[in-house]
């Protein structure tokens, strides 16, 4: 990837505390394993921004070697990868996700 794709890259994954590439859009995901990341944010009550990546063929594809993650949904927090569907949903089971959060300083709406 050119030195120019990974900083507009970089723009958009650092640009909301919670970002979630996914497929589809929260109120709509096209994908299971988009909805399944959906609805962990929306279970913890955090405000998060979306890409629908399949608009998006650019994100797509530059993001998978951005992160080096194959495939979607891709959840990052202040800039940094946290995982696809099954690590999301193994770390809001184990109580991971709730202290990724914490000590990120990220609070529930209305918190
Ligand atoms: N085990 C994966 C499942 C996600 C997955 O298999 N996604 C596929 C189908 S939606 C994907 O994004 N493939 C690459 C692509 O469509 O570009 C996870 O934990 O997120």
């Amino acid at each position: 990837m050119s030195e120019k794709t990974s900083e507009r890259i970089k723009a958009i994954v650092e640009g909301a505390d919670i970002i979630l590439f996914m497929k589809g859009v929260p109120a709509a995901p096209q994908c299971g394993f988009s909805a399944a990341v959906v609805k962990v944010l929306d279970g913890f009550g955090v405000t998060y921004d979306s890409v629908n990546v399949l608009a998006d063929p650019f994100i797509r594809e530059g993001l998978k070697e951005y992160s080096n993650w194959p495939t979607f949904p891709q959840l990052y927090v202040k800039g940094e990868f946290v995982g696809g569907c099954d690590i999301v949903r193994e770390m809001a089971a184990s109580g991971e996700f709730a202290k990724l959060l914490a000590d990120n300083g990220i609070e529930k709406v209305g918190a």
